[in-house]
């Protein structure tokens, strides 16, 4: 039986993982971070008697449990994650929001200790497709923009996914023309730019998760979209995160490294 600890266990991403832990019988939910469960929350929050809940990263204790699934906030994912490596917990991560340089730290860190682990910026199949798809077009298309939209409680802008969509199409695009002499009459309008891929980001209740890559040519265009209307759709990559997490021998990055 594999132990499993939920970081972020109260939040969105959270509660569908811990039902998901809890329908799996070769998981343990062993452990919960969360910084504002009370322990007579645990019924609502479909824990049982015997998991741990700790409230800070500090309290939690080696050897509760074997994988550490983060489904935190940016601003706490680097610490929870090193935190997890130095403790020999193997990290699936969820959370967006770690930095280029964090993340390359994570990973040597993950081969030094030989411990395996995932970084999924989306578990999503439909976003994983999308990423892969807009890789290829990008090679035959390099003029391309990115428009994500998401619920309007998303913490972070613009989304993991959108910014590793902007990652991979920037490794294949041809080298371009880029319009000259552009002027925003109103700031930012013409939204944000990794290494010239602009990507605009959207907030709106209603919304769960939502991403569009364009592409235009001389005459034509094509446009990939990817729509998660909810948050079960997760699920299934997060599973087999948790299946397949033991057999790698370092951290690796996107869920297609194990699909
Ligand atoms: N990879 C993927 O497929 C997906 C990734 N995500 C990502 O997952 C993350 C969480 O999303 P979501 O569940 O919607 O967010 P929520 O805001 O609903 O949940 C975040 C949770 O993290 C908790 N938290 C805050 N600080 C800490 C900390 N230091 N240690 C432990 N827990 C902490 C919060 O607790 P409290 O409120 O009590 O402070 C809250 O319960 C985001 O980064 C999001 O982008 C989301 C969907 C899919
Ligand atoms: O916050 C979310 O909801 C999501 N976050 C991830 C991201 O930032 O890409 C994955 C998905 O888009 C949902």
């Amino acid at each position: 039986m594999t132990k499993v600890l939920i970081a972020g266990a109260a939040g969105a991403m959270g509660q569908k993982a811990v039902q998901l832990v809890n329908s799996m019988d070769d998981m343990q939910l062993t452990a919960v971070l969360a910084p504002h469960l009370a322990d007579n929350q645990r019924t609502a929050n479909h824990l049982a008697d015997n998991v741990a809940i700790y409230h800070a990263l500090d309290d939690v204790q080696e050897g509760v449990a074997n994988i550490w699934l983060d489904f935190t906030v940016p601003s706490a994912v680097y610490d929870n994650v090193k935190f997890a490596l130095q403790h020999n917990f193997m990290p699936v991560v969820g959370t967006t929001g770690l930095t280029d340089d964090q993340e390359k730290e994570l990973i040597e860190f993950s081969e030094n200790k030989h411990l395996g682990g995932l970084i999924a910026p989306n578990f999503g199949m439909s976003a994983v497709l999308l990423m892969k798809f807009a890789k290829k077009a990008a090679q035959y298309f390099p003029d391309v923009e990115i428009i994500e939209m998401h619920h309007a409680d998303k913490k972070d802008a613009p989304s993991g996914t959108a910014l590793s969509t902007a990652k991979l199409i920037d490794q294949v695009r041809p080298s371009h023309q880029t319009s000259p002499d552009e002027t925003e009459t109103l700031a930012n309008v013409r939204g944000g730019d990794y290494h010239g891929i602009k990507i605009h980001s959207v907030r709106l209740p209603g919304y769960i998760a939502h991403e569009q890559v364009l592409f235009g040519g001389a005459g034509e265009a094509l446009t990939i979209r990817q729509d998660s209307f909810d948050r079960q759709s997760f699920m299934s990559g997060v599973k087999v995160a948790l299946q397949k997490v033991a057999t790698l021998d370092h951290m690796v990055v996107g869920l297609e490294q194990i699909l």
